[in-house]
């Protein structure tokens, strides 16, 4: 069917079981971190169990099944997002360190006096701070796309801002404050007419819509596993091969060479280049368990799903005036996010006063201050959604902000 089955998936996270005080957990910080279903961490559970070893290939029998799950667990990866494959996967910490693999190993090499590395507003800091201090050390410029009222991306001031002078476009493909769904195969098309690459952050993407790298033309593609009901501690940086080879490492030790003498060394074949020491193998291995568990249910569902559930909560909020919510129109599809504030109580205290009701909400910034100027807040609160959220829940939060309102009043 095109619907969820949502009570047969909230028998995989045990977590949304649990109460406090008696009462039910209500999880709505997804774009935060997802749950973890008992497949995914089977998966961990099975490889400390039964073949936990260090990988590259040891000669013996547990590393090569170590090594071999693990390097099969980029060629999964490299299918889920329509990768040619494996030397295109870099497994990293989370994403903001391939944010970080990209900003140095290439940034700091390639960029100079004169050139502009173009932004979004929306930008998280992840890629906003990092390409910031890129362009203080090298003396390029970072320019950024102006944001409208709704939160749409000004297509038309992108196409002022992206010139030939342009070497480095970073954008978010959905954003983690607005829920906005960026035109990244339109952004990437407008970088590559004036020479530039590309680099997407899918953080808010791979884990929630289905994304074929390829498809968008992107030069590199960020993501983590903790937001796709995969575990923390690894995150992935896709990029273009030819782009790989170019560079050098980004981190330099063990593996990730393949000769090395007291004059000098050479590097390992892609993607072992880019993972130096020991790399997050368990993690690896769990976060190929997390691209099954979701292509089992179906991008396009989950998509769907979130997307239902965000106009739910549009629709629900539009009932009382003294909500603001940020982002797309109501009717508009969007990342299954609702960023708002409730007058007259700071997001802070919405989001403690939520906790008597274990309504599991974030409240801040986002990771997003310069966009939170723009918008004339310090903060916001925000409700975030995943494949076991229900408008049951949402209901919820809406009786949350009921009783916080009488609170205040
Ligand atoms: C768009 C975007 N980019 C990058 C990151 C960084 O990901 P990490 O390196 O795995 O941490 C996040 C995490 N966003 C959030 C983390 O907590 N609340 C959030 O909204 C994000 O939403």
């Amino acid at each position: 069917s095109e619907v969820l089955d949502v009570e047969r998936i909230r028998e995989d996270f045990p977590v949304l079981e649990r109460e406090f005080d008696g009462t039910p957990l209500v999880y709505l910080d997804n774009a935060a971190t997802t749950q973890t279903p008992t497949q995914v961490i089977d998966a961990i559970r099975d490889y400390y169990l039964e073949y936990n070893a260090n990988v590259h290939r040891g000669l013996h029998q547990l590393s090569q099944e170590a090594s071999i799950a693990y390097e099969q667990a980029h060629d999964r990866v490299a299918e889920f997002i329509g990768a040619a494959g494996r030397e295109e996967i870099v497994f990293t910490k989370n994403t903001t360190e391939s944010e970080n693999l990209v900003a140095y190993a290439w940034g700091l090499r390639e960029l100079g006096p004169g050139d502009t590395v173009v932004l979004t507003e929306m930008e998280h800091h992840a890629s906003l701070v990092t390409w910031q201090q890129i362009g203080e050390r090298t003396g390029a410029d970072v320019e950024y796309i102006r944001i409208d009222e709704d939160g749409h991306l000004d297509m038309d001031h992108a196409r002022e801002v992206i010139d030939d002078d342009t070497a480095m476009l970073s954008a978010l493909h959905v954003s983690n404050t607005l829920g906005t769904i960026n035109p990244v195969a339109d952004l990437v098309d407008l970088a590559h007419d004036h020479d530039a690459l590309a680099f997407i952050d899918g953080a808010q993407a791979v884990p929630n819509r289905p994304v074929d790298v390829e498809a968008i033309d992107a030069d590199f593609y960020a993501f983590s596993g903790h937001k796709m009901a995969g575990p923390t501690g690894i995150g992935v940086l896709y990029g273009k091969q030819h782009l790989l080879d170019s560079m050098e490492p980004f981190l330099y030790g063990g593996d990730m060479i393949e000769k090395v003498t007291f004059e000098g060394s050479r590097w390992n074949e892609l993607p072992w280049k880019f993972e130096a020491g020991t790399p997050p193998i368990a993690q690896g291995i769990a976060l190929a368990e997390a691209c099954d568990y979701l292509e089992d249910i179906g991008m396009d569902r989950v998509a769907r799903h979130e997307n239902e559930l965000a106009q739910y909560t549009l629709e629900r909020f539009a009932e009382f005036d003294d909500i603001e919510v940020f982002g797309p129109p109501a009717g508009e599809e969007r990342g299954g996010l609702v960023s708002f504030n409730l007058e007259s109580v700071h997001a802070h205290d919405l989001s403690s006063i939520f906790n008597d009701y274990a309504v599991a909400i974030r409240a801040g910034d986002h990771c997003t201050q310069p966009l939170h100027d723009k918008l004339g807040v310090a903060a916001t609160a925000r409700a975030s959604f995943y494949v076991y959220n229900t408008r049951e829940e949402i209901d919820v939060l809406v009786e949350a902000i009921d009783d916080a309102r009488d609170l205040f009043a």
